[in-house]
């Protein structure tokens, strides 16, 4: 067993296999697959994952392993056979499979650390970026005020090291703790003796003496006032001693979290939990689609069936979408499992991440709430998985592997026999038809858990608002009701579609729309800075002042950013005190949660925002929530802008009245009569999913049909448009007659970057072949990709049509 087969980190499609290395005798006993390694490759020494152990190969002069990275395997045998299949599934690379499983740390392979060779006592500068610890990442030196020379000093007089990292070292947070190596008396006879001006060593001393145990050498050097020479000369004399303690970083205060039992369930959720603990019961793969309105109480359901799982020695995955894992839903797992819970939530630095991974790899939770990548957590004894807001596209990767976090889910559960609970009060038609035909289970609840109404919906449309002569972009309705609501102390949630989704800037003489010179799409205006930007490339220019096509003046903002509403907003309602919540805002790490707390603290009596504030939000103080161009999505290229708008119109309108207040939604529109706005205002989504159905049927979209999106992109408008058109008559000469093949067409989005892009979009029932057909056809453009740039994007379960 001397030979090891490796994936190694080359990201390319002629690379796309394993290699064989010999393994040295000294890691014979150490080396098991889902470990890396470094391995030498060409002239370079790279990093690869162990697949595999062996004893023969085919080749028969085999480098040898250089170096093992981890003593425990960072990949379970089972998350290796899920890479494995997800690269198939999604058609990457095996090694883009692997990497995503794993947290970000254990991926960057080009990072620098400096390691302290010498015992000694270094530079005070030094010391104090060292502050006590061996190893160091580089970024802590870049930061720092300390220049090059200095290190490169320190370098050359071999006190440190530069070690160029494919090891993640830097990763493990360590922290010196000082003890006394010497009992009291010896200690008071060593101050006896120490001289009267080591002033600072007889304040350790006599520290010691009063707390003989051990403490962080930080707390002990600022307590006395000293820096680590100080100690240094006491370890010398062997009074004292240090060691070194892995500490993990923590970003969530549990022990402030109060604790909850839980609820008794109202029969419709009673009725809901049956089959899942049927299913944890009996060890069986099941999918149970939990369709519950707003405020059903559908977490209490998840809870409850984890606690099932824990009560079974197992473990429980929880997925949430980014935006909606807030304090307030953490609050709500941790209030219920304390310390068992990890969080893998994009907000946390590298090293928290990291921090909470290992938690469980190492088994110390037994829950994980994560956003999607938090599908491939390493448990192994995995006993339910459940989807929150199952309709969510950031569920959907769109970058390679292009997964979907629900696929990968299911074929967990169904390869370890577990549940899997998909939840929304808007389930996909994907999911919803699977529960239709009975391949999933269906729970329906109906009512909410405070046995109030659904808040009613009210649709103004606003062409007849232009007719009366209001010029606004809020309708005398809204205007009244948020006036109402501000009298009454309540408050209000205001949703914008999309940000700077129509802040264009157009000519009102020619029409002319400011367009990026590199993307073909309109420029964004932006206030601040007053200038006009790409959102695709980041390109930016001045605002013009007259037009570059007619030479008018008459240059118009046009469209509605957050920051205007909020402008006009104020100039109609003085006294709101308005919380604007966008990509501008919360930007700065913390300051998503900051905004919500502040409204939640009544701070403010709007809450103003784009999607991201119309899920998950339970604040008991809402009344009322207006939504301010309900139609803004309907007028997408994709064949699913119906259905988000319905799924945002319901969830939004969700908010309002979950407590004891009742609520009121105001709807405004240019299309009141479009169905979706009509049957979201109506909660209605029996009859929206049987008229969105009859619309995919008709023009061969999901679920009736599954899709591929092919995206061709080159800096060479010819090439791409040719190469593309060869790739679709390749690929029609070997799928069946029943699939349909539309294209080469250029991309909604023509050109980005300045690369054009072509697509060509494959709907198909059966086709089972479809995946080495496409692999096929890539390998005939080879020498194009190899040598010329040209770049194919395969997307097994396109989401974004852009
Ligand atoms: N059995 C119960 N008895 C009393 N209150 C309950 C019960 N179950 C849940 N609740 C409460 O009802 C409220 C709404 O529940 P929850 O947030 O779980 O709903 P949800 O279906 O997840 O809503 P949304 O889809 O809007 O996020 C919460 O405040 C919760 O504490
Ligand atoms: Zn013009
Ligand atoms: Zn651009």
């Amino acid at each position: 067993m001397n030979v090891a087969k490796v994936i190694v980190d080359v990201p390319s499609f002629a690379i796309d296999q394993t290699f064989d290395y010999e393994i040295p005798d000294r890691f014979t006993h150490v080396l098991t697959p889902g470990m890396r390694v470094i391995v030498p490759f060409g002239p370079r020494k790279i990093m690869g994952f162990v697949v595999e152990i062996t004893d023969t190969s085919s080749f028969n002069k085999l480098k040898p392993i250089e170096e093992v990275l981890d003593l425990v395997p960072v990949l379970t045998k089972e998350l290796l056979d899920l890479g494995k299949w997800l690269a198939h599934r999604t058609l990457s690379l095996s090694i883009v499979a692997l990497q995503v499983m794993l947290p970000q740390v254990l991926k960057s392979k080009y990072k620098k650390e400096i390691n302290r060779l010498s015992g000694e006592v270094l530079s005070d500068e030094l010391e104090d970026l060292f502050q006590g610890r061996d190893v160091i990442p580089f970024e802590e030196f870049e930061a720092s005020a300390l220049n090059y020379q200095h290190l490169k000093k320190a370098v050359d007089a071999g006190e440190v090291q530069i070690d160029y990292i494919v090891k993640s070292k830097i990763t493990k947070k360590f922290e010196t703790f000082v003890y006394p190596k010497k009992e009291i008396h010896l200690l008071e006879e060593a101050l006896h003796d120490l001289s009267q001006s080591a002033r600072k060593q007889r304040a350790i001393i006599e520290f010691f003496i009063e707390n003989p145990q051990e403490i962080k050498q930080k707390s002990l050097l600022q307590t006395i006032g000293t820096t680590t020479s100080t100690v240094k000369a006491l370890i010398d004399k062997g009074l004292l001693d240090t060691y070194q303690k892995e500490t993990y970083r923590n970003p969530y205060n549990d022990d402030a979290i109060e604790r909850t039992d839980p609820l008794p369930l109202k029969p419709e959720q009673q009725q809901a939990i049956e089959p899942i603990l049927a299913s944890i019961e009996n060890n069986e793969h099941e999918v149970i689609l939990v369709h519950g309105v707003t405020g059903s109480g559908k977490t209490e359901i998840y809870l409850q069936a984890i606690q099932e799982v824990i009560k079974k020695g197992k473990e429980a995955i929880v997925l949430v979408p980014e935006i909606s894992l807030t304090p307030q839903m953490v609050k709500r797992f941790k209030g219920r499992f304390g310390r068992n819970v990890a969080v893998m939530h994009s907000a946390l630095s590298a090293g928290e991440k990291f921090d909470e991974w290992r938690k469980i790899q190492r088994k110390e939770v037994q829950v994980v709430v994560g956003a999607r990548s938090a599908i491939f957590s390493p448990f192994e004894n995995l006993g339910i998985i459940i989807i929150d807001e199952e309709h969510e596209t950031s569920y959907k990767q769109e970058d390679q592997p292009r997964y979907h976090a629900r696929d990968v889910a299911i074929k967990r559960g169904m390869d370890q026999n577990f549940p899997v609970v998909l939840g929304s009060a808007t389930p996909t038609l994907e999911s919803y038809a699977r529960a239709a035909k009975g391949v999933y289970k269906l729970a329906t609840l109906t009512k909410r858990t405070n046995d109030k109404p659904l808040p009613e919906v009210i649709t103004v449309d606003m062409r007849s608002e232009l007719h009366a002569g209001n010029r606004t972009m809020f309708s005398r309705l809204l205007m009244e009701k948020i006036r109402d609501c501000i009298a009454k102390g309540e408050q209000i949630v205001l949703l914008l579609n999309r940000r700077g989704y129509s802040t264009f800037i157009m000519c009102r003489d020619c029409g002319h729309v400011k367009e990026c010179p590199h993307c073909d799409i309109a420029l964004t205006y932006h206030k601040n800075s007053h200038l006009l930007k790409c959102h695709y490339c980041s390109y930016e220019e001045a605002v013009p002042n007259v037009c570059p096509e007619c030479s008018s003046d008459l240059i118009r903002y046009f469209g509605t950013g957050t920051q205007r509403v909020e402008e006009s907003l104020t100039q109609l309602i003085p006294e709101a005190r308005v919380i604007r919540m966008d990509v501008d805002t919360t930007r700065r790490k913390g300051a998503h949660e900051k905004l919500l707390r502040e409204f939640s603290e009544h701070k403010a009596d709007i809450l103003l925002g784009t999607q991201m504030i119309a899920k998950g939000l339970d604040f008991e103080n809402v009344t009322l929530v207006g939504v301010l161009t309900a139609d803004s999505m309907l007028h997408l290229p994709d064949f699913r802008s119906s259905e988000k708008t319905f799924q945002l119109l319901t969830q939004v309108s969700g908010r309002a009245g979950r407590h004891d207040l009742p609520g009121e939604v105001i709807v405004q529109t240019y299309t009141p009569d479009h169905y979706s706005i009509e049957l979201a205002s109506e909660y209605n989504f029996e009859d929206f999913y049987k008229k969105e159905m009859a619309m995919r049927r008709a023009f061969r979209y999901p679920p009736y049909y599954y899709l591929a999106l092919i995206t061709i992109t080159h800096e060479n408008h010819v090439q791409v448009v040719q190469a593309t058109q060869q790739f679709v008559q390749q690929l029609l000469m070997k799928v069946g007659p029943e699939t349909i093949i539309l294209g080469p067409t250029p991309s909604p989005i023509p050109r980005i970057k300045d690369r054009y892009r072509y697509q060509c979009m494959i709907k198909y029932k059966h086709e089972p072949e479809l995946r080495t057909f496409i692999q096929e056809v890539t390998n005939n453009f080879k020498e194009q990709i190899q040598k010329h740039d040209l770049q194919v994007i395969v997307d097994m379960q396109p989401y974004q049509m852009m």
